[in-house]
C-alpha cells in the first residue's frame, strides 16, 4: 500500500495498483507452493495437520503417522544407502538418498539412528510359540514381545507344541483367537500334514483356503501326540494339494534308523556326554529322509504333476551328503529350499559340556567342520534363508539338573537373540549386512507367500529393524530378555555384537531400547 501512494497516483488508481499487486503476489505465492510441493520442498507444511489427527492409539511409541527414518546404513535392494526413508499410513511411502533429500525434509518428524544400521525386519518362518494349550512353555505375548526386541518383525508359528496342534480349520480357529489382540509383531500360521489329513484332499482344501501360509510335516516322531509323522506318500499327496494354492510343504527332514537305538544302549553311554545324544541322530537319518524326499520333489518341477509346490527343508543341520543330494535337485530344477538355524552355525558339538541340554535339538548340532560346511553353503548361496526353530519348554523339562541328554526335552530357545547371534559369529565369515537382509528377510517372505514385506521398498510394509552392529552385550540375568524362560536359552551367558534399537511393523515403533508399544497391534497373517 505504502509503495503505489509513494508514488503520487491519483485513489482510483491506488486501489486499482493494490487489487492487481495482490493479485498477482497472491499468484506468485501459489505458483512458488506448487513449485515447492513439486520439489518436494514443503512438504513438511502437510504432515503437521496430518499428525495431528493421528490419535495415539498404543501401538505405537511413535504419535507419527507421516515421518522419516534416516541413517548411514540403510539397508535396500539397490545396497546400502545414506538417506532416509519416508513413511506415511504403515507403508514406504519414498527413498530418499542423502545427496537428493536437503531441504525434503524441514520439519517433518525424522527418527535419525546416525551410523546404526536400518535393515528390513527379520521374518522368522519358523518359531513355536505353543499358544494355545501350552503358553506356560511360551505363549503369543511374551514370544512376540520377544521377537519385537530381537527385530522380528514377523513370524509364522509352527502348527505343533501348542494344544491342540493346528492341524484343521477347527484349531486353526484357535490359533487365531489365541492371537486376537495379543500379538505385537505380525503373525501368520502353519498348518500341519498329518496322516489324517494327508490322504484327504477335501480337508486340506478346506484347511489351505481357511488361510494357513502352507504345511509342516515330520518324517520321523514329532515328540507332540496328536502331531504324528507323515510318510513320503502323504506328502506326495500334500504336494499335489499345495500345488493348487501354489504354497510350499516344509518337512522335519530326519527319518529313525534302528541300528541307532543299538548301538547306544550297546555302548553304555553317558546320557550326561553330548556325544551320546549325537550318536542317536547321525547325518544318515537327514540323508535318509532328504533321499525319500527326492523321489516325489521332481513332481514340484516346471511340467510336473505337482508344479507351484515348493519343498522347504527347515533347519538342516548336515552340510554333507544331504547337502549334496539338495543341491542336485535344485540344479535339476526341483523347487527346493533350505533353511539352517542360527545354533548350527554358532555352536559346535564338542563345545557343548557335559549335562549342558539347553543345546540339546533335533537335527543335533554337529561337530565344528560340518558347521564350517555350513557357513560355506550359507555364503554361497546353497542354503537360501535362517530361522530361529524357536521351541522352548518349561526349564522342568530340559532336567537341567540331571543334564540327561537322552530324556531331556529338545529344542533350543533363541528367539531375541537370532540378529546377534547370526551377526556375531557372521562377521567372521566376512558376511554382509545384505545378506543378513537376504536371509532372515528377502527369502523368508518369498516362502512364506509375504509379497509386501522382506524389503525396504516403495509400497511395501513399513516392518523395520534398527540395530547397531558395532555394539556389543553380555547375554546374562542383567540383560532384558521377554522370552518366558531365558534361563534355557542356549546363547545365556555369552557375549553377542548387535544391539536392536527399535522396531517397527507396518510403520508402528514397536520396540524401543527396552520399551515396548503397550498395545498388541500385531496382524494375523491368513493367506488369501
Ligand atoms: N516338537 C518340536 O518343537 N520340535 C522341534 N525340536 C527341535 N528342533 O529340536 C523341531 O522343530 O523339530
Ligand atoms: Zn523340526
Ligand atoms: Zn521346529
Amino acid at each position: 500500500m505504502i509503495f503505489p501512494l509513494a508514488l503520487g497516483l491519483c485513489c482510483n488508481c491506488t486501489i486499482t495498483y493494490w487489487i492487481m499487486y495482490t493479485l498477482v503476489f497472491m499468484f506468485v505465492t501459489i505458483y512458488q507452493a506448487c513449485l515447492g510441493l513439486m520439489a518436494g520442498l514443503e512438504l513438511n507444511h502437510l504432515i503437521y495437520p496430518l499428525e495431528a489427527r493421528t490419535a495415539p492409539s498404543g501401538c505405537s511409541l511413535l504419535p507419527h503417522n507421516h515421518y522419516w527414518i534416516s541413517s548411514k546404513r540403510i539397508v535396500t535392494q539397490d545396497g546400502v544407502i545414506s538417506g532416509a526413508v519416508e513413511i506415511k499410513d504403515g507403508k514406504v511411502f519414498s527413498l530418499v538418498k542423502e545427496e537428493d533429500w536437503h531441504g525434503y525434509i524441514r520439519n517433518g518428524h525424522i527418527v535419525d539412528f546416525g551410523e546404526a544400521v536400518v535393515m528390513p525386519g527379520l521374518i522368522d518362518v519358523h518359531a513355536h510359540l505353543d499358544d494355545p494349550g501350552r503358553d506356560d512353555w511360551e505363549g503369543f505375548p511374551s514370544g512376540t514381545r520377544a521377537a519385537a526386541a530381537g527385530g522380528i518383525t514377523t513370524l509364522i508359528d509352527m502348527p505343533l507344541n501348542s494344544e491342540p496342534s493346528t492341524v484343521s480349520v477347527e484349531t486353526l480357529k484357535l490359533k487365531m483367537n489365541a492371537a486376537k489382540n495379543r500379538i505385537f509383531v505380525d503373525v501368520g500360521f502353519w498348518g500341519g500334514l498329518v496322516p489324517d489329513n494327508a490322504l484327504n484332499a477335501t480337508a486340506l482344501e478346506g484347511f489351505l483356503r481357511a488361510g494357513v501360509l502352507g504345511l509342516k510335516s515330520f518324517m520321523c516322531p514329532s515328540g507332540i501326540n496328536d502331531f504324528p509323522m507323515t510318510n513320503i506318500t502323504h506328502i506326495k499327496e500334500g504336494l499335489s494339494v499345495l500345488a493348487k494354492f501354489k504354497r510350499p510343504l516344509l518337512v522335519h527332514a530326519e527319518v529313525q534308523e534302528d541300528v541307532v537305538g543299538e548301538s547306544v544302549e550297546d555302548d553304555k553311554n553317558d546320557a550326561r556326554l553330548y556325544s551320546t545324544y549325537l550318536k542317536t541322530r547321525p547325518p544318515s537319518m537327514e540323508e535318509t529322509a532328504i533321499r525319500n524326499l527326492l523321489t516325489v520333489s521332481e513332481n514340484t518341477r516346471a511340467g510336473g504333476p505337482s508344479e507351484g509346490a515348493h519343498l522347504h527343508i527347515v533347519h538342516l543341520s548336515d552340510a554333507q551328503s544331504s547337502l549334496d543330494l539338495l543341491k542336485k535337485a535344485k540344479g535339476r530344477g526341483d523347487s527346493i529350499s533350505i533353511e539352517t538355524c542360527p545354533h548350527y552355525l554358532s555352536f559346535s558339538a564338542d563345545e557343548i559340556p557335559d549335562g549342558d541340554t539347553r543345546f540339546k535339538c533335533a537335527p543335533p548340532i554337529r561337530d565344528a567342520d560340518n558347521k564350517e560346511k555350513l557357513w560355506e553353503a550359507l555364503t554361497g548361496g546353497d542354503i537360501d534363508m535362517l530361522s530361529s526353530d524357536h521351541s522352548p519348554s518349561l526349564p522342568d523339562l530340559k532336567l537341567l539338573q540331571e543334564g540327561d541328554f537322552l530324556k531331556a526335552w529338545g529344542g533350543i530357545s533363541s528367539l531375541q537373540y537370532v540378529l546377534p547371534a547370526t551377526w556375531t559369529s557372521g562377521r567372521k565369515y566376512g558376511v554382509t549386512l545384505e545378506q543378513i537382509a537376504s536371509w532372515w528377510s528377502e527369502k523368508p517372505a518369498k516362502l512364506a507367500g509375504q509379497h509386501l514385506k522382506g524389503s525396504i521398498a516403495v509400497g511395501n510394509y513399513a516392518d523395520i529393524v534398527a540395530w547397531d552392529p558395532e555394539s556389543e552385550f553380555d547375554l546374562d540375568e542383567n540383560h532384558s530378555s521377554y522370552i518366558k524362560h531365558p534361563s534355557i536359552s542356549a546363547y545365556m551367558g555369552r557375549k553377542l555384537s548387535g544391539k536392536v534399537l527399535a522396531t517397527f511393523v507396518r510403520g508402528n515403533l514397536v520396540y524401543k531400547e527396552g520399551e515396548h508399544a503397550p498395545a498388541a497391534c500385531g496382524s494375523r497373517l491368513l493367506a488369501q
